[in-house]
C-alpha cells in the first residue's frame, strides 16, 4: 500500500494511506511504544525513526539536539524546532517528565538526569522525609510542519505514586511509578496494559486526532 506522508514543507499532504510521520528520538523504549500505539486502531499511523542525538549525527552538523532548561512546554518547543531544522522536514518529537507532587512538580523534565545519577533507590530517597509520595507522568509531544514551523504540543498525564522498584528494570523509571488505581507498577504490566493507561497513550491519542485533522 502506498503511504500518506506530511509533505516535507508544510502542513498539505497528499493523500495516499496510510499516514507517516517521522519520530525523532534516541530511545529505542519510547520508540517501540509509540509504534505500538499508534499502529493499534481504526487509523493507523506509521512511524519511522529518526536519531538525532550527539552520537548519532554527522560532526559537521556541531549542533546536537539541544535540550533546554525550562518548562516542559518550552524543553518540548525547542526540541522540535531544531529536530525539524536538522531533518529539513516533519517531525515529532517527545518528552517524558515525572513530577514528584512534594518537590513541587520536581524532577520534571529533569528527570532522565536524576535517574541516572540517583538510580530507582534514590528517587524513593529523595521523598523520604515527605508525607506524601504522589507523582505525575507527564508526556508532551511536539510536531512541527517543518523548519519554521511553529511545534504544536499534545500533553498526556497519568497519575501515581512512587514505589519502592518492583519488575523489570527495562524502561527508564516504569519500576518506581505504579498508576493510581493499579495494583502493578508500569514495570510490571503487560505492554498493552500500560500502552492503554499510560501518559504517553493519552497524549498520542490527541497527536493521532490531530495528524488525521491536518492530513
Ligand atoms: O514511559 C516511560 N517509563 C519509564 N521511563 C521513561 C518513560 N518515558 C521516558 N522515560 C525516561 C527516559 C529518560 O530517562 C527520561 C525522559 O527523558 P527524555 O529526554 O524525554 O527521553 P530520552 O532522552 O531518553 O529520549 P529522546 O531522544 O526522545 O529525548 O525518562
Ligand atoms: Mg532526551
Amino acid at each position: 500500500m502506498e503511504k500518506q506522508k506530511l509533505s516535507r514543507w508544510n502542513s498539505s499532504v497528499d493523500f495516499i494511506l496510510p499516514l507517516a510521520v517521522v519520530f525523532v528520538t534516541g530511545n529505542a523504549n519510547k520508540l517501540k511504544e509509540v509504534k505500538a500505539i499508534l499502529s493499534d486502531g481504526p487509523k493507523p499511523i506509521e512511524i519511522e525513526s529518526q536519531s538525532l542525538d550527539s552520537k548519532s549525527i554527522p560532526s559537521i552538523w556541531t549542533t546536537s539536539l539541544p535540550e533546554i532548561q525550562g518548562t516542559t512546554r518550552e524543553v518540548a518547543i525547542a526540541k522540535c524546532r531544531r529536530a525539524a531544522e536538522l531533518l529539513d522536514g516533519p517531525c515529532i518529537t517527545e518528552d517524558t517528565a515525572l513530577c514528584f507532587q512534594a518537590l513541587n512538580g520536581l524532577p520534571g523534565p529533569y528527570i532522565k538526569y536524576f535517574l541516572a545519577e540517583l538510580g530507582h533507590a534514590g528517587l524513593n530517597a529523595l521523598l523520604a522525609g515527605f508525607p506524601t509520595k504522589a507523582a505525575w507522568a507527564l508526556c508532551t509531544f511536539a510536531y512541527s510542519a517543518g523548519p519554521g514551523s511553529e511545534p504544536v504540543l499534545f500533553e498526556g498525564r497519568t497519575d501515581g505514586t512512587i514505589v519502592p522498584a518492583r519488575g523489570p528494570g527495562v524502561f527508564g523509571w516504569d519500576a518506581v511509578f505504579e498508576p493510581t488505581g493499579a495494583e502493578l507498577t508500569y514495570a510490571e504490566m503487560p505492554p498493552d496494559q500500560k500502552n492503554k493507561l499510560s501518559h504517553r497513550y493519552k497524549a498520542l491519542e490527541k497527536l493521532r486526532a490531530h495528524l488525521h485533522s491536518v492530513a
